[in-house]
């Protein structure tokens, strides 16, 4: 079962093919040491977008910008994304324009998720993705709501640990942090929710 599992994984990854601009910010992302959305969970996120009328996005771990790609692929979203590395940001910032993203559909902001999310404005964005440092995010989670919108949709990367989280022996802070993040969240009787394993988990969230 569990090859059968591996198998299935490593297929729906090989499906996509991405653009020379999505090969060439992962490749600066190994660069820089910063672990990307897999090819299927980006084919996700862009779905997410596109099927949901998502008009405004808020990103917390911009890196090289590949998770950015996929959520600017479609219509005339814009994407607020916070990092704390400037360089990387830099990097992400090109990697938009060679895609044809108009530079006003993008404000890339430097610093820590804790600092900023509190920053921007409550009930204004339709999706939030959650993609920075896992032992931050529960906070992060909790500013993500304020932010969003009624109906608004939350989605929180690496919601399994690639798989650590579904191990009660694993008792890491980051893997505890998720995974009572994740407990909390699908227990919520103000959300509804689905936990995606797909890449290194996707917990999506819709604002109910
Ligand atoms: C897993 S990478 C994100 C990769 C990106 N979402 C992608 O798929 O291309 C995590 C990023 O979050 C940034 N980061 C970590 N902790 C952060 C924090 N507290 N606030 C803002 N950015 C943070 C790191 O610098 C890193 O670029």
């Amino acid at each position: 079962m569990a090859t059968d599992q591996t198998l299935a994984w490593a297929y729906t990854e090989d499906l996509y093919v991405e653009s020379d601009v999505v090969t060439q910010a992962r490749r600066l992302a190994g660069e820089f040491g910063i672990s990307c959305v897999s090819p299927a969970t980006g084919a996700l996120l862009r779905l997410l977008v596109s099927s949901t009328g998502v008009a405004s996005i808020v990103e917390v771990g911009t890196g090289t910008g590949v998770s950015g790609l996929y959520l600017l692929a479609n219509g005339d979203v814009t994407l607020t994304s916070i990092d704390v590395e400037r360089e990387a940001q830099h990097a992400a910032r090109e990697a938009f324009s060679k895609a044809g993203v108009r530079s006003g559909r993008t404000r890339l902001i430097n610093g820590r998720s804790a600092d900023l999310l509190p920053r921007l404005a409550a009930n204004s964005y339709d999706l939030v993705f959650l993609d920075g440092d896992p032992l931050e995010t529960p906070e992060d989670a909790e500013e993500a709501l304020r932010l969003l919108r009624p109906g608004g949709i939350l989605v929180v990367a690496r919601a399994l640990a690639g798989g650590r989280v579904a191990d009660p022996a694993r008792r890491e802070d980051d893997v505890v942090a998720i995974r009572n993040l994740g407990r909390e969240l699908v227990s919520s009787p103000d959300l509804e929710t689905s936990v995606v394993p797909v890449g290194e988990g996707l917990l999506v969230a819709h604002l109910l």
